[in-house]
C-alpha cells in the first residue's frame, strides 16, 4: 500500500503526520512501527494520523501511536505539529482549532510568530486515575505535596527513585536530578516506564531545577524511549515542580532539541504549553501489507 504522509517535529520530537480525512488508511500496530523505524522505515518518535471531525464544534480527531505501534492518549509536541499540518494542507484556516484526541477535546492556537499554544487540559492527581498502584507504599511529603519512592530492581546502585507521579493525560513519573547531562535516564528510564505499580507503564521525566522560572528536562518517552523533547513530560514536570513548591506558575522546559514554555494558574486549570512546529519533508512510501 502507498501512502502519503509528513514529516514533521516540534522541538526535536519527531513525527510522521497521515492525512485520514477523506478516508481511514487502517494501519496495523506492525504497520505503525515500521513506519516509526529509523532503519526500515521513515524514523518518528510518534505517528499522528488526522481524521474528520467527530461531532458539531470540533474541527478535527487525531490518532497517536507510539514508535512501538501502541496508541496512547496525548502527546504535548504532536498537538503543535497537528495544527500546522492541518493549516499548510489547507484543511483548515481557523487561527484556533479544537481537535478530539482519545479522552479530551484540546484547544490549539497559532500564534503570530508560528509558535502554537496548546491548552492542554488540567492534570489529574488521583492515582487510581494515573493510573499508578500506590497500595503499601508511604510517599515523603515534599513542599505541598508529596513524591513516591519507587524500587528498582536492577538498578543496582540507583536502586530507589523519588517520583512525583501525575497525569496529563497520559501518566507520568516526575524524578528530581541535580544534572541531566549526568541522569541515567537510559538505565532508569526503562526500569520507571516498565515498574509494575505503572499498569499502564509511564512516562519517565528527569528534572534539573535551575531557577523557579527555568528547568532543563529529559523524558523517556514509553513507547519510543528517549526523545530530544517531551510536551507532555514538560506540562508534567511544571506541574509537579510547582506543586513541590519548586517552581513559579510560567517556567521555561530546556530539552535537548528547544524551549517550551509551560504556564499552570494552580488546582482545576488547565496547563498552557507553547513551542515550534516545523515541517521537515513530504513524501510517498510503499508500507509493507
Ligand atoms: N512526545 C509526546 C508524548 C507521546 C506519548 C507518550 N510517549 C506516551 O506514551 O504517553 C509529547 O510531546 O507529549
Amino acid at each position: 500500500m502507498r501512502i502519503r504522509f509528513t514529516k514533521m517535529q516540534g522541538a526535536g520530537n519527531d513525527f510522521v503526520v497521515l492525512d485520514e480525512t477523506r478516508a481511514p488508511l487502517a494501519l496495523t500496530p506492525a504497520q505503525y512501527r515500521w513506519l516509526a523505524d529509523r532503519h526500515f522505515g521513515i524514523g518518528a518518535d510518534q505517528i499522528l494520523s488526522v481524521r474528520p471531525s467527530p461531532a458539531p464544534g470540533i474541527d478535527f480527531a487525531y490518532a497517536i501511536h507510539n514508535a512501538d505501534g501502541g496508541e496512547v492518549e496525548h502527546c504535548g509536541n504532536g498537538a503543535r505539529c497537528f495544527v500546522r499540518f492541518v493549516r499548510e494542507r489547507g484543511l483548515t484556516d481557523k487561527a484556533t482549532v479544537k481537535v478530539q484526541t482519545v479522552n479530551q477535546v484540546l484547544e490549539l492556537r497559532m500564534l503570530p510568530d508560528g509558535r502554537v499554544t496548546v491548552d492542554m487540559g488540567a492534570p489529574v492527581f488521583d492515582l487510581p486515575a494515573v493510573p499508578f498502584d500506590a497500595a503499601g507504599l508511604r510517599p515523603e511529603p515534599v513542599g505541598a505535596w508529596q513524591a513516591w519512592p519507587l524500587t528498582l530492581p536492577g538498578a543496582g546502585d540507583r536502586a530507589a527513585v523519588r517520583v512525583a507521579v501525575l497525569s496529563m493525560g497520559n501518566p507520568h513519573a516526575v524524578a528530581e536530578v541535580e544534572d541531566v547531562d549526568t541522569a541515567s535516564v537510559a538505565t532508569l528510564g526503562p526500569l520507571i516506564e516498565g515498574h509494575a505499580r505503572f499498569p499502564r507503564r509511564v512516562n519517565a521525566g528527569f528534572m534539573q531545577v535551575l531557577s523557579r522560572g527555568a528547568i532543563r528536562l529529559r523524558v523517556w518517552e514509553r513507547g519510543a524511549g528517549e526523545t530530544l523533547a517531551c510536551g507532555t513530560g514538560a506540562c508534567a514536570a511544571v506541574v509537579a515542580g510547582i506543586r513541590l513548591g519548586r517552581l513559579d506558575r510560567r517556567v521555561d522546559v530546556h530539552t535537548r532539541g528547544g524551549v517550551l514554555t509551560i504556564e499552570w494558574a494552580g488546582e482545576g486549570q488547565p496547563v498552557l504549553m507553547t513551542g515550534p512546529a516545523t515541517t521537515v519533508f513530504e513524501g510517498e512510501i510503499d508500507v509493507p501489507e
